[in-house]
């Protein structure tokens, strides 16, 4: 019999939750990770179509004199119009998948995790086994977010938040919920998410 694939689960949460110093630690435990949101700025200065595409939208403000993605433009021009956050939600997501899946196809390990900020808002989540949600109290979000990237002002992180599902409704989607507020430890909830889908894993390959 040959091995079944991997149980593909998602990590996600608002900005500054945490999933991605989450998804670190599921990955000191030997978890292979796909870091949607960082692959995606990837893509967008390396994928040839999908950079054009880009310009086409953007402008040519959207890449610097150095090739490298005008990340302060780009943010500024999306989180501050509805409309834009879709048109490139609409050119980046679909590479985004494409790529998840030549990347999952090499994968061999019991599960393996993607983390993205957006997996219930662009429906992705229907596409993977289970879902992890990082949850943290919204200024406690903020205060992080504001600590981790001084160039961004509060009025521009909740532009953001404004562009993502509360967290009470992704909790509720969710399989999995990571509390990540001050008084709560991360390596005692992740262990018990570990052993429970590698018990999952295990019963999916026996049976
Ligand atoms: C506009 C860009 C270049 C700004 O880059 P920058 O390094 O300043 O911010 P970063 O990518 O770290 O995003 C900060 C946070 O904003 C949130 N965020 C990012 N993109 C989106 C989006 N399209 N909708 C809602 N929230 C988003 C996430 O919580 C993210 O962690 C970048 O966010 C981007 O290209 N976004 C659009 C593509 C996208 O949806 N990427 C994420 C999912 S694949
Ligand atoms: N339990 C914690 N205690 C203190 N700081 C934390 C904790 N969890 C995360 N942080 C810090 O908060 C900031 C946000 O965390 P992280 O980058 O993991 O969030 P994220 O959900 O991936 O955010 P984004 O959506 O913006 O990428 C980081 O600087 C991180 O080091």
């Amino acid at each position: 019999m040959s091995n079944p694939q991997p149980l593909k689960v998602g990590i996600t949460g608002g900005i500054g939750s945490g999933k991605t110093t989450v998804a670190r630690i599921f990955n000191i435990l030997g978890v292979p990770i796909y870091y949607a949101d960082d692959r995606a700025k990837w893509l967008m200065g390396n994928d040839p179509k999908l950079k054009e595409e880009i310009i086409a939208a953007f402008g040519k403000e959207s890449f610097l004199e150095n090739g490298e993605l005008n990340r302060t433009y780009l943010a500024k021009e999306v989180f501050s119009d509805e409309k834009k956050t879709k048109k490139i939600n609409g050119l980046v997501h679909p590479a985004v998948g494409r790529d998840f899946f030549d990347w999952f196809a090499k994968q061999d390990s019991p599960y393996i995790l993607k983390e993205a900020a957006l997996l219930f808002e662009t429906g992705s989540y229907q596409q993977l086994d289970k879902i992890i949600n990082v949850s943290a109290p919204l200024k406690i979000r903020i205060s992080r977010v504001l600590m981790r990237d001084p160039h961004r002002t509060e009025k521009q992180v909740n532009d953001i938040i404004d562009k993502q599902l509360p967290d009470e409704e992704k909790n509720s989607k969710a399989d999995y919920v990571v509390k990540n507020a001050e008084n709560k430890l991360l390596i005692p909830q992740v262990l018990s998410i570990h052993k429970s889908l590698l018990d999952l894993a295990s019963g999916q390959s026996e049976g």
